[in-house]
């Protein structure tokens, strides 16, 4: 696998540190097995700057936002972007007739599939594989597995725009907009920019750029950046508020007008048509 794919084990870690705890978030069966030995090696490499607390309470943010909007909505097309090893497939309930794709680098694919069949591990729902680099044309071979641009979707992208370029993050933006059916929605988290340069950060960002995979792209606007990019934003959280582990988040939430402060975005979005 490729240095960025790696931080997939990463995450996969993190989700099994959760679900071993007491008052977990969400609980994660196969995190542990998808996430050994590399990932519980880069947990011990990136700390500090909330980061541990922050995977957690933004897994089980986008749970959320997923069991709401595919009840609410009716949406039966779900694709998760740079699904790395998310196992949302095998753990949560989907409603009967739910397609959802998973895309991701061909060699993390390879591996996570060769885990998943090691451990019997059989998915709740019409799952579908999409090796693809997101940087380059991927529409094409998430079309070709099957998905339909004529109907609604819910897009989710969790822990991919980081280690993006801003340009990179808008182009994806308006990419997902443009393959909207209308009534479709997004969800997703953006860092702030101070995440990028801040001391309480600067341990695990320096860890992630020696392994080449640094942090790349934040904002402090996230509602402007979303509709020059074809979204309209319909909930916007940072940890440790209502509804995005709050009690579970170590630091205070920062005043939105405060400029500098750390932040960290967990956003739902609804696609702008017409
Ligand atoms: C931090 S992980 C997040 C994975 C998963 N969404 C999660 O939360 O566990 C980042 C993921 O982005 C994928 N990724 C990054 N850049 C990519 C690209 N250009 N094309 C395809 N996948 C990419 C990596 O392979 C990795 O699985």
């Amino acid at each position: 696998m490729d240095a960025v794919s790696y931080t997939a084990q990463w995450m996969a870690a993190a989700r099994a540190q959760e679900s071993e705890r007491e008052d977990p978030l969400f609980v994660d069966p196969l995190a542990r097995d998808l996430a050994a030995p590399r990932g519980f090696e880069l947990i011990e490499r990136y700390v500090g700057g909330g980061v541990l607390p922050f995977i957690s309470i933004r897994t089980r943010f986008l749970d959320d936002a997923i069991k709401e909007i595919v009840a609410g909505s009716g949406i039966q097309q779900v694709v998760l972007i740079a699904a790395g090893m998310d196992t949302r497939a095998f753990r949560l309930d989907w409603p009967d007739g739910t397609e959802l794709y998973e895309v991701d680098h061909a060699p993390l694919i390879a591996e996570k599939r060769r885990r998943l069949d090691a451990l019997g591990a059989e998915p709740r729902t019409d799952r579908r594989e999409v090796s693809a680099d997101l940087t380059k044309e991927w529409l094409p071979a998430l079309e070709a597995a099957g998905f339909d641009r004529g109907r609604p979707t819910l897009w989710v992208a969790e822990g991919l725009t980081f280690f993006l370029t801003e340009e990179q993050v808008g182009g994806l933006l308006r990419l997902l907009a443009s393959a909207s059916a209308p009534g479709s929605h997004l969800a997703f988290d953006l860092l702030g920019r101070a995440m990028l340069r801040s001391p309480f950060s600067k341990r695990f960002l320096d860890a992630l750029a020696a392994d080449g995979t640094p942090w790349l792209f934040g904002t402090d606007e996230p509602e402007e950046f979303l509709t020059a990019h074809g979204w309209k934003t319909t909930d916007l959280r940072e940890p440790g508020q209502p509804g995005a582990g709050e009690g579970r988040w170590p630091y205070e939430v920062q005043p939105r007008g405060r400029r500098g402060a750390n932040r960290l975005w967990l956003i739902r979005a609804e696609v702008v048509t017409g």
